[in-house]
């Protein structure tokens, strides 16, 4: 058994601290970074569609957001408002960009991730048991209202990021909504490959390309406009409707769809975080179906 799945086991216990679910973060962001091939996306093999961050400064940025998962989780532990948890994002952006060199690996993550850990810390502290859909209500129960508020907000500002330019449910969106292709499409996904007995590369791999096909990524849009997010959507349904990860050609396949989407510089950074996300869900939850 691995270091990581000795230590993925061990957050399964029925109470976990806050430094139980910050470390669960942490390593979950490991499980994202090190699965390869991951199309377009930084991995301990190559930089992908990134020229200017590799696995390095994804590390850099790991060990400064090492305190961060821990505090936001111990702030959903004493059900703070969401102000607190925004801010205390911000602050860790400001950790990451420092470790980073101004680079924005974790911006996603920090938000995504950060939210998640808040909603599990509130459960811990309610002795309840962590799973995907009491995350997904105490996340609503506890700050359901306030993302709302803050995504009509960040969807009325001029300009700015792909997602209000093309029309896409940005992530705020995506939060506000309860994260529904994280519970509805990379959670699902990932238990159902666990189930038919894929190994944890293929597991994390089948679950990144639901993702894909699925989540409307404001950094595929950024980077390819609508067209690239149509055609990263596409190649990942049919690499899907081939047998997915269970193929058994499904590694040269997905080498070849990574390099297809390093040559249109296309990343699908949004759809990385929340295979982190559906990773983080695996190592704190009793059970993920
Ligand atoms: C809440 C924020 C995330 C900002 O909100 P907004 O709605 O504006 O978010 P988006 O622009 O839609 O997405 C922001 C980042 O989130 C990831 N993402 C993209 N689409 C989605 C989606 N549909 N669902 C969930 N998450 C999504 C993505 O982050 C990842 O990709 C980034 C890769 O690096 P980057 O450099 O940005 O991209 P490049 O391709 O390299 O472009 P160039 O630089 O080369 O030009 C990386 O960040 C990954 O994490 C989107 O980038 C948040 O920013 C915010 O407001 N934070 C403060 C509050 C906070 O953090 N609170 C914590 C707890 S509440
Ligand atoms: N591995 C990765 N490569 C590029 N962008 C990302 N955003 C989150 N994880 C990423």
């Amino acid at each position: 058994m691995t270091a990581l799945a000795i230590s993925r086991d061990a957050h399964r216990s029925t109470h976990l601290t806050a430094g139980d679910i910050g470390r669960a973060a942490t390593l979950a962001l490991h499980d994202e970074l090190e699965l390869a091939p991951k199309p377009g996306l930084v991995s301990f093999i190559d930089s992908g569609s990134h020229s200017d961050m590799d696995a390095h400064t994804f590390m850099r940025s790991l060990f400064a957001l090492r305190h961060y998962f821990v505090q936001i989780a111990a702030l959903g532990e004493a059900h703070v408002p969401f102000g607190a948890l925004e801010g205390c994002g911000v602050a860790a952006e400001r950790r990451m960009l420092a470790a980073t060199g101004g680079i924005n690996t974790h911006r996603g993550a920090i938000f995504t991730l950060g939210l998640l850990c808040a909603s599990a810390g509130a459960l811990a502290r309610e002795g309840q048991a962590l799973s995907p859909n009491a995350l997904r209500r105490a996340l609503g129960r506890h700050w359901g209202e306030a993302l709302h508020a803050r995504s009509r907000r960040t969807s009325m500002l001029p300009g700015g990021i792909a997602a209000r330019r093309y029309g896409l449910r940005s992530a705020s969106e995506e939060a506000a909504l309860g994260f529904p292709v994280l519970f509805d499409i990379a959670v699902p996904a990932l238990a159902a490959a666990t189930r038919r007995g894929l190994d944890s590369q293929r597991a994390r791999l089948d679950t990144l390309f639901a993702v894909m096909a699925s989540l409307d990524d404001s950094n595929l849009a950024h980077r390819g406009g609508l067209a690239g997010l149509q055609h990263a959507r596409s190649t990942a349904r049919d690499y899907l409707e081939g047998g997915g990860a269970a193929a058994d050609e499904h590694l040269e396949a997905a080498w070849a769809i990574h390099r297809d989407l390093v040559a249109r510089r296309l990343s699908p950074g949004g759809a990385a975080d929340t295979l982190a996300a559906a990773c983080f869900m695996r190592r704190v939850c009793a059970r993920l179906a």
